[in-house]
């Protein structure tokens, strides 16, 4: 028995595909040999399955179960597969493995679902999927960004996928995803919208439109996969709306979106690149191939496939035709450099289906850091009535219960208050807790919708986080009409935060189109939450820079209070503490003080809020 990511049995479906598999850098998950000091390696050897002794039995539960924990609730397994030997079973054996792994399935609550199956010279080889059946509450979720030109077919795809019915051509199926009027009557997709595909534990589509409508809470309870679309906008006047969607929405994945008898046409390069510069794999699918002279279609195909080999993309495209190249494409497509494209149409529904098995099997790329102080980022509130301020966004990592408290910020002096979490939802869906990598939207008390804003978080107070008002980057200038030198400005996108910032100095004297530099940054309006290591867009209309947080300068904090009530013995004692440490901390870097105080805003001024380091962790439950 073997795992699937590691050695991937000879695809059915031509040499062109094993070749084009063998030179890339897979997930190196191969034979589990050792966890948790426990030895595999006896259960490793492709006829392990087949009459496993009672201990053997035991050893294999055990490691099917760490298989599934590893694989956030699923893994694909190889039957007739083993370590350092020939692959394949006679039909018996093949019969009497495929016979013990349904059995160890159902011991682990699990179901047992056949991928493909091939014979070779030795015998017959098998992938099953194994699949965690989830709790009413629970359930694997995927994050889909969806980008391409104006009318590549983006809100069609999802109509049909989601509500299950065809499109006529003539937008029909993109009517039940419209959300504002003026979608509605131009049929064009304006904000970043969300829509959602559940799949049981054997990997059967769970969406039930009633009359049009979609009941999330019933998707949800019956899925323990839910992939989720971030439907963002193709024309290029909401470009910063489908940048805040690709940077704010942490997609797992992109699908771009290619009319096949337009081509690679408008924006289509611009979300390509997005997609590149932010490391997120990208699938492409190709629509109306229905309407497409084959002329075309060809001619589309070819520049595709020229886009995705050059130098700046360095893809590995490869055209998924048949079932075995769906399974092969997405049990390596973690890799970031397999690009699976994808022929489909809406109207006549071919290749549809691949194109859901492939979804079925991708898998979440994110860790959800169970364990870790909480962190969540925030990319939009509401004011419900009869509920208060809610938020909605990603929870990054760790675990965010019901009435826990964590700290709410930066505010627009960079401070940050305790808060307390009154309702969690998942898609719709009442919940006790969520875990990284999941989105949720919380109910939170005594706090005005007024004073969120995008980009804000939500932490533990164990993380003591900081606001800061520059940041150095290292970034990479992907498009430049002439020079960019000191305090140009323009808009930063680093995860859900959003806003203008100047540069302040640079490790070259200016920078044109293709010039790599340190940059330091100031934002203009107000500090932000930044951390290290954050992927990062700078753009300003053609302008484009992309690259990574080096370094968060954090913002020196100055206490906040009413001019009624004086600093207690506490906080006077805390904010000499902490100018002492910032000042010796500038004297060890030999840098002068760079962030003055800001002036509190008018919505601020006489407010009492808590500095960071003064936030009492006595009442505020920890995570
Ligand atoms: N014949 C045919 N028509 C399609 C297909 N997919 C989409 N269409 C039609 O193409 C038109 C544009 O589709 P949309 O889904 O609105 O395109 P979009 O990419 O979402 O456009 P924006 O929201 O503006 O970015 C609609 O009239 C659809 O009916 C297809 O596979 N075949």
């Amino acid at each position: 028995m073997a795992t699937a990511k590691g050695k991937s049995p000879e695809p059915e479906s031509g040499n062109s595909l094993a070749n084009l598999l063998s030179g890339m850098h897979m997930g190196d998950n191969v034979n589990v040999l050792h966890t948790n000091g426990i030895d595999f390696s006896t259960v490793n050897t492709k006829d392990a399955l087949i009459k496993p002794t009672e201990s053997q039995y035991d050893l294999l539960i055990k490691k099917m179960q760490y298989l599934i924990e590893m694989g956030n609730g699923e893994t694909i397994l190889e039957v007739g597969a083993g370590e350092g030997e020939e692959s394949g079973l006679t039909k018996e054996d093949y019969k009497a493995s495929v016979a013990t792994l349904e059995s160890i399935a159902t011991t682990l609550e699990a179901d047992c679902v056949l991928l493909r199956e091939r014979s070779s010279e030795c015998g017959i080889i098998g992938q099953y999927l194994i699949r965690h059946r989830a709790e009413q509450e629970d359930f694997v979720e995927i994050r889909v960004a969806v980008v391409g030109n104006v009318d590549a077919g983006k809100s069609t795809l999802l109509g049909v996928l989601t509500h299950g019915d065809l499109d006529n051509g003539r937008g029909l199926a993109r009517q039940k995803l419209f959300r504002h009027k003026h979608e509605i009557e131009t049929g064009r997709t304006s904000s970043v919208g969300n829509d959602i595909l559940g799949f049981d534990s054997s990997g059967n589509v769970v969406n039930e439109p009633d009359h049009g409508t979609l009941d999330w809470v019933k998707i949800c309870s019956k899925a323990t996969k839910v992939v989720t679309f971030i439907d963002l906008a193709g024309h290029e006047k909401y470009l910063k709306t489908t940048v805040f969607g690709m940077t704010g929405h942490v997609p797992d994945f992109t699908m771009l979106m290619v009319g096949a008898n337009a081509g690679i046409v408008g924006m289509t390069k611009e979300h390509l690149g997005l997609a590149l510069a932010l490391n997120v794999p990208v699938f492409v699918v190709v629509t109306k191939v229905d309407m497409c002279p084959a002329n075309v279609l060809q001619d589309t195909l070819r520049l595709l496939l020229k886009v995705l080999k050059s130098p700046g993309c360095r893809k590995t495209p490869l055209l998924v035709r048949t079932k075995d190249d769906v399974v092969l494409s997405a049990t390596n497509f973690v890799s970031e450099r397999l690009c699976p494209i994808f022929q489909v149409s809406n109207v006549t529904g071919l290749n549809l289906d691949l194109l859901k098995t492939f979804m079925n099997l991708l898998s979440a790329r994110m860790t959800p850091g169970a364990d870790e102080p909480a962190e969540f980022s925030i990319d939009d509130s509401y004011s419900v009535p009869g509920v208060g301020t809610v938020v909605s966004g990603t929870t990054l990592r760790g675990t965010i219960r019901l009435n826990d408290t964590l700290l709410l910020g930066p505010d627009p002096v960079g401070q940050f208050i305790p808060i307390a979490i009154k309702s969690i939802h998942r898609k719709r869906m009442p919940v006790k807790e969520v875990r990284g990598g999941q989105t949720a939207s919380f109910a939170l008390k005594k706090i005005k919708r007024s004073q969120i804003r995008k980009g804000m978080v939500l932490v533990s107070p164990l993380l003591n986080p900081t606001a800061s008002w520059e940041f150095e980057g290292e970034i990479l200038v992907l498009h430049h009409p002439t020079t960019i030198s000191t305090r140009y400005q323009a808009m930063v996108h680093c995860g859900s935060l959003r806003q203008t910032a100047q540069i302040q100095s640079m490790s070259q004297e200016c920078l044109r189109t293709g010039d790599k530099a340190l940059v330091h940054f100031r934002f203009i309006k107000h500090p932000e939450y930044i951390k290290p290591g954050l992927r990062l867009v700078f753009r300003e209309g053609r302008t484009k820079a992309v690259g990574n947080v080096v370094r968060a300068i954090p913002h020196t904090v100055q206490m906040q209070t009413s001019n009624r009530s004086k600093p207690t013995k506490m906080q006077r004692y805390s904010q000499q503490q902490q100018q002492q440490s910032q000042s010796s901390e500038l004297q060890d870097n030999g840098e002068k003080l760079e962030n003055q105080p800001q002036k509190p805003s008018k919505r601020n001024r006489g407010r009492r809020t808590y500095s960071n380091p003064l936030v009492s962790t006595a009442n505020v439950k920890d995570n």
